[in-house]
């Protein structure tokens, strides 16, 4: 007998799709299982203002095949010149979800982001006034910081420190990667949340590092050691409302992944709901799997759930493309490093 699971269909709280040709080829990679993303803003130039984001929402929309359904959830890009007013008559006319944070060159496209955040301090403000969600990609960026302590930091000289400041203000730690994230969540009640991406949950930094370097393991925050790993995936499969997901499926080309110089990102949009159904099937946690994906997320931004379902069924291993043609060049598909069995009907 087929095992099969049916669930709501599942929203991706963090997702990148890029502009252009880029655009059009992932785009239905998302839209074919997923109903609504929070899109981040990190283009060139940054989508920074409410008139940038309307104008970035239209493309998608130009973008998705005839007969697909998905709603682009939009976000702003926080800089030190954005204007509050702005970010409220954004949010208020429903167009803009979330603010996104970025400290200045912690990752791909992030050079507009925040240095000093004094700053910031009034846009925060209306935001905790207006309940709009801040998004973070939690990492310090000082030279003196090891990569693999850079998560860890931020939460204790950033995050910490904004949150208390900003009574009532909403975060999100955006792609958390180790227990001190999945710690600091579980120890603060009110407004925190925190996604989990699907390849965290599957690759360690030895994926990246051992037997040759392995671009398309590299990402940021960078996958950290086991122990971490474990951490995140008793957290996305253990019920607890605060933790959802937020693949950060991140696509960029073979010439930029494979570089000496290489770009930071998984394209995981393909892949995602197979490779969590291992995860969770793992830990006896299937029954789990639609509240990580699917009702978590709207809780945290009192948003309705969606009404149509997905059904998943398990059977021989799932044959999906190792690389997606981009217009702008390839573009690897994550590979989980172990056959998956689970496939979206
Ligand atoms: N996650 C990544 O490694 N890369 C993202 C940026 C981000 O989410 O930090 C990208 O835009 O490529
Ligand atoms: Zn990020
Ligand atoms: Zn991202």
């Amino acid at each position: 007998m087929t095992q099969t699971l049916t669930l709501r269909r599942p929203d991706d709280w963090h997702l990148h799709l890029r502009d252009g040709a880029m655009l059009e080829a992932v785009l239905p990679e998302t839209a074919r299982h997923f109903a609504r993303a929070i899109i981040m803003p990190n283009l060139v130039p940054p989508v920074v203002t409410g008139a940038q984001a309307a104008s970035y929402r239209d493309r998608i929309l130009a973008a998705l095949p005839d007969g697909m359904g998905f709603e682009p959830l939009m976000t702003l890009y926080l800089t030190e010149d954005t204007d509050p007013d702005d970010v409220a008559a954004a949010a208020q006319s429903g167009l803009v979800k979330a603010v996104k944070l970025y400290p200045a060159g912690a990752t791909t496209n992030s050079a507009s982001g925040v240095r000093d955040f004094d700053k910031v301090r009034a846009v925060l403000e209306r935001m905790a006034e207006i309940g709009l969600p801040l998004c973070v990609h939690g990492e310090v960026t000082d030279t003196e910081i090891d990569i693999f302590d850079r998560e860890a930091v931020f939460i204790d000289r950033v995050l910490d420190p904004i949150r208390r400041a900003t009574p009532g203000l909403r975060v999100v730690m955006e792609h958390i990667t180790t227990a001190d994230g999945v710690n600091y969540v579980m120890a603060n009640d009110e407004g925190l949340g925190a996604t989990i991406t699907a390849h965290h949950l599957v690759i360690n930094r030895n994926h990246i590092l051992v037997g040759g370097i392995k671009p398309h393991y590299y990402c940021l925050p960078v996958a950290k050691r086991e122990d971490h790993r474990l951490a995140l995936v008793d957290a996305a499969t253990g019920g607890d409302a605060r933790f959802f997901l937020g693949t950060d499926s991140a696509p960029h080309t073979d010439a930029n992944k494979e570089s000496a110089c290489g770009c930071a990102g998984c394209f995981t949009a393909t892949n995602c709901m197979s490779v969590l159904a291992e995860v969770f099937e793992s830990r006896n946690a299937l029954d789990r799997l639609e509240g990580f994906a699917a009702l978590h997320g709207p809780a945290f931004y009192r948003l309705p759930v969606n009404d149509e379902t997905i059904t998943l069924t398990k059977g021989d291993p799932v044959v999906y493309p190792d690389h997606i043609d981009s217009g702008e060049g390839p573009v690897t598909v994550f590979d989980p490093g172990f056959p998956l069995h689970w496939r979206v009907a």
